[in-house]
């Protein structure tokens, strides 16, 4: 099935569509935004509510004031439904196409976002059981059986779910649901040509925001709702940063649950539709402005959908389509197929990068060391690798599709190697998984190697055995676990599947470093064993030592491969002697460096040090006999023979090396990971205000202020606190300081409260509860206090005006604490927030005397909650802890 772009008509909204050049795989677009206003709900009918919202056409709504005293506001979507829009329609035209994606191997999320009551669980409701429909396309047999497991899987989640009564929905949905559904699909084309897809489809049904004067929320119901809130303030600020564009710095993701599962899905691997409930009555105008702001914001944000797609030869689509008829079901095998395949790629991929890595790394040395390009980029001789010997574990009925990938693996591993490393790549069938070595391949290699390590045998039977030992040592050098790693979907991967993924990967360093040990204990008793076997050798007479030569004369071939200029530790100390030699007799020594072979024939013994010396008086001699061509070559087979030894030698100790830098590196991640998660855990928002790329001050401080607001109503801050840290900090650059200080401290507190909300009732205790019930006590008495200066504080006049102006009705009782109840109740609204801080002012005398509130108050002494400031805003707030 094709991918199209959304049916509805784009005419109002530029939705861009943008294939990548190696073509249809990589999409890039705007996430689709629709909004949904329901039916005036009975309730709101029984309050007389009126309608404030009108569709003007599919695209656009506007604000329609009964009372016509403010100004008209239009929002444009790519499409809107009007209350008399059926659920049905919504899905055709507003999820049905990215629902579809995900049959074409494209991540797919839909979710409802609204304020409480609004109408997000009908709507999801409506679209879950559509989007069941696309599950089963083409298996109508099957169309039953996955419906009903459907349909039973959404019943165990909607079971499992919180479901709670508030003044504004009598099934108020208190807990975010996400349902996700795995769609394997594979397509065989007339060719036998057989594509494999997977994808995610994520069905969302958030909980709504809500005010607590509105839902009366208290108890239990308040503590949900600020989780609800604070989830949703996390969505919002990731939906506005990304609406932002690449400069908007980092993305706090990892802020809530929420956006954590939601990740790939907002500005990620996947195709996106939200979709924004409203109320149309006039009583929500504020809230509903929130949700058409929140949906604007998300009309700008950009995804990059990917689709997840293998394609399989003609003859393995044969194999696959045989395998499938044979046993379990096709969608199992193509799925165990694909995350094979996955793995494979992912292997690779990781393999390619050590390699860049090590590459880079030499490449730096060498120009450290001017060693000129093309030196010791390869061993100097093709003995000195290693064999990489990666083993697959295949079910037999896919034992057809392992060839493949075996074919395909080797092509493509092989070239991205470095030379030093042979490539064995097997199968194995899971039944047969004992065998140790199946593989042709493998098998192959190996004889490569005894061919080389065979022309240096040095016919002596401990070494033969070492050098087996050797031989089974490196075939034992398997990558260890590169068949049962997880599969990690990188982009969802959170921070701490990545600790221990680097956790398991040391350990895996660990275990390779093992073997490299014991390849290396072997390779020094090899070379010991030659060594003390050529000691031995030169002590005993020319006649014998002639029996043991390690290589014979005839084997020129052999022989060129192996003489190289010794540049060894042993071979120069081979020099030193030649050059003692030179300093006692250099009219000889030149005779004999030149080849001259026209020499005194005399017979020779070996001094201690291995020297030629004459059998009468100890001075050097030569003679002219073919046995100095002899000596000379054995000397230099012996060099050779240790050259080949040491750089099998060196080689693995580069390797060590290499292993070493990497978990270094691996190591200084974790850590670096760990802070992370420290600086988190804590509240300390350190990355994102250490954002390389900053946004210019004015905007991060309305950024940050409006996350103070939202952070000072979800933790129940005094609102003296709040008035006077609103009237002194106003965005001159000077605040940004205090700034940081009071999101940071607010952060950790409200994480703190919301740590105590999330225990069970019952395991709370009195204790922790009770900080967040002091908390709302103390408010509770602030908002009495202030009530009872309102009448000391403000004048007749203003006080009317007040009243009319925040909807107090006249005659009522407790006017004063009516107002003063309203104050600060409305986080999103930046107006009420204003007016409320100059209410509080005046009654507290703000404006009267300046020296009262002075940003030195604000100091970052104040941490510490038992120092007695006179000022009281943070008295308060460490009270609310009981501290
Ligand atoms: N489009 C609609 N047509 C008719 N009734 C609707 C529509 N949308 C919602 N309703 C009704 O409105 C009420 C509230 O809807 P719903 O529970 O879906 O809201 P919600 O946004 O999920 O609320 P919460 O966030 O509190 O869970 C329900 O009684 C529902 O049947």
């Amino acid at each position: 099935m094709m991918v199209g772009t959304p049916s509805t008509p784009l005419s109002k909204i530029q939705r861009a569509t943008i294939s990548t050049p190696g073509g249809p795989r990589v999409r890039e677009e705007k996430i689709l935004v629709t909004v949904r206003i329901r039916p005036l709900s009975r309730r709101e009918q029984a309050l007389y509510d009126l309608i404030a919202w009108e569709c003007v056409d599919d695209h656009s709504i506007v604000f329609n004031s009964p009372n016509h005293d403010r100004a008209v506001n239009s929002y444009t979507f790519d499409k809107v439904f009007g209350p008399s829009s059926a659920t049905r329609k919504v899905y055709e035209e507003g999820a049905k196409d990215v629902a579809l994606s995900a049959l074409t191997g494209m991540n797919a999320t839909i979710f409802a976002y609204g304020q409480t009551s609004s109408g997000k669980t009908y709507t999801m409701r409506g679209i879950t059981e559509n989007a069941k429909g696309t599950i089963v396309v083409k298996l109508v047999e099957e169309v039953v059986k996955d419906g009903q497991h459907l349909r039973h899987l959404i019943n165990i989640c909607e079971a499992q779910r919180q479901v709670g009564e508030t003044a504004l929905n009598d099934k108020s949905s208190r807990s975010h649901q996400i349902i996700r559904l795995t769609i394997e699909s594979s397509l065989r084309e007339t060719s036998g040509c057989v594509k494999s897809f997977i994808a995610s489809l994520n069905l969302v049904d958030l909980a709504g925001s809500e005010r607590a004067s509105q839902t009366n929320a208290d108890g239990t119901r308040l503590k949900e709702g600020s989780h609800i809130n604070r989830s949703l303030l996390t969505l919002t600020t990731v939906i506005r940063k990304l609406s932002g564009g690449k400069k908007s710095g980092h993305i706090p993701y990892r802020d809530s649950k929420l956006t954590r599962i939601l990740q790939s899905s907002l500005g990620g691997n996947a195709r996106t539709a939200i979709i924004c409930t409203m109320s149309p009555a006039l009583s929500h105008v504020e809230q509903t402005r929130n949700t058409l702001s929140f949906a604007t914001s998300a009309k700008e944000v950009t995804n990059n959908a990917q689709i997840n797609m293998v394609v399989l030869g003609q003859e393995v689509g044969q194999a696959f389509a045989e395998g499938s008829g044979q046993t379990g079901s096709r969608v199992t095998k193509s799925r165990a197929f694909f995350i094979f395949m996955l793995k494979m790629k992912k292997e690779m991929e990781e393999l390619k990068r050590e390699r860049d890595l090590v590459q880079s790394q030499l490449e730096s040395e060498r120009k450290a060391h001017k060693v000129p390009k093309g030196m010791n980029q390869r061993g100097p001789s093709e003995v000195a690798g290693v064999f990489l010997f990666m083993v697959m574990i295949v079910q037999p009925p896919l034992q057809k599709l392992g060839q493949e990938m075996l074919f395909v693996g080797r092509q493509w591993l092989g070239n991205q190697l470095p030379p030093q490393i042979h490539l064995c790549l097997s199968m194995k069938s899971e039944k047969s998984s004992s065998d140790s070595s199946s593989s042709e391949e493998a098998n192959r290699a190996l004889e490569v190697l005894h061919k080389e390590v065979a022309s240096h045998r040095l016919g002596n039977q401990e070494t033969a055995e070492n050098i087996a030992k050797l031989l089974s040592e490196i075939q034992n050098m398997q990558v260890p676990n590169s068949i049962s790693e997880e599969i990690m979907e990188g982009d969802q991967a959170n921070l701490i599947e990545e600790i221990s993924r680097f956790k398991s990967q040391g350990s895996t360093i660990e275990s390779l470093e093992r073997k490299l040990e014991n390849v290396q204990k072997t390779i020094d008793q090899l070379v010991t064993s030659f060594t003390t076997h050529e000691e031995t050798s030169e002590c005993k007479t020319p006649s014998k030592k002639k029996k043991i030569l390690p290589f014979n004369l005839s084997n020129s071939a052999n022989m060129q491969s192996i003489i190289r200029p010794p540049c060894s530790p042993l071979s120069s100390s081979c020099q030193v002697r030649e050059h003692d030699r030179e300093n006692k007799a250099p009219e000889n020594y030149d005779s004999v460096r030149s080849g001259n072979l026209s020499c005194k024939v005399t017979p020779l013994k070996n001094d201690e040090s291995g020297n030629f010396l004459s059998s009468k008086d100890g001075t050097p001699v030569t003679r002219k006999s073919n046995s100095v061509n002899v000596k000379k070559m054995q000397k230099m087979f012996k060099n050779a023979a240790e050259e080949n030894i040491r750089s099998i030698r060196s080689y693995v100790t580069e390797l060590k090396e290499r292993v070493a830098k990497l978990q270094y590196q691996k190591q200084l991640l974790v850590c670096q990971v760990l802070q992370l998660e420290e600086a988190n855990d804590s509240g300390a928002e350190a990355s994102e205000y250490s954002d390389p790329s900053p946004e210019p001050w004015h905007l991060m401080f309305e950024e940050q202020r409006k996350e103070i607001i939202m952070l000072w109503h979800l933790c129940h801050v005094s609102l003296i606190h709040r008035t006077q840290f609103y009237m002194l900090f106003k965005g001159d650059p000077n605040d940004k300081i205090y700034m940081e200080v009071e999101l940071r401290r607010l952060t950790w507190l409200e994480r703190h409260l919301s740590d105590l909300g999330n225990a069970s009732p019952a395991l709370l205790g009195d204790e922790p509860a009770g900080s967040v019930s002091a908390s709302i006590r103390a408010l509770k008495q602030e908002r009495e206090y202030l009530a009872k200066r309102v009448s000391s504080k403000l004048t007749i006049e203003e006080r009317e005006m007040l009243y009319s102006k925040w909807e107090i009705p006249p005659g009522g009782k407790q006017r004063r604490l009516q107002l003063v109840n309203k104050l600060w109740t409305d986080p999103y609204n930046m107006q009420h927030i204003k007016e409320s801080a100059e209410i509080v002012a005046k009654l507290v005398g703000f404006c009267e005397s300046g020296e009262h509130a002075s940003k030195e108050m604000f100091e970052l002494t104040f941490v510490c909650p038992s120092d007695k400031k006179t000022w009281m805003g943070w008295n308060l707030i460490s009270n609310l802890l009981n501290l």
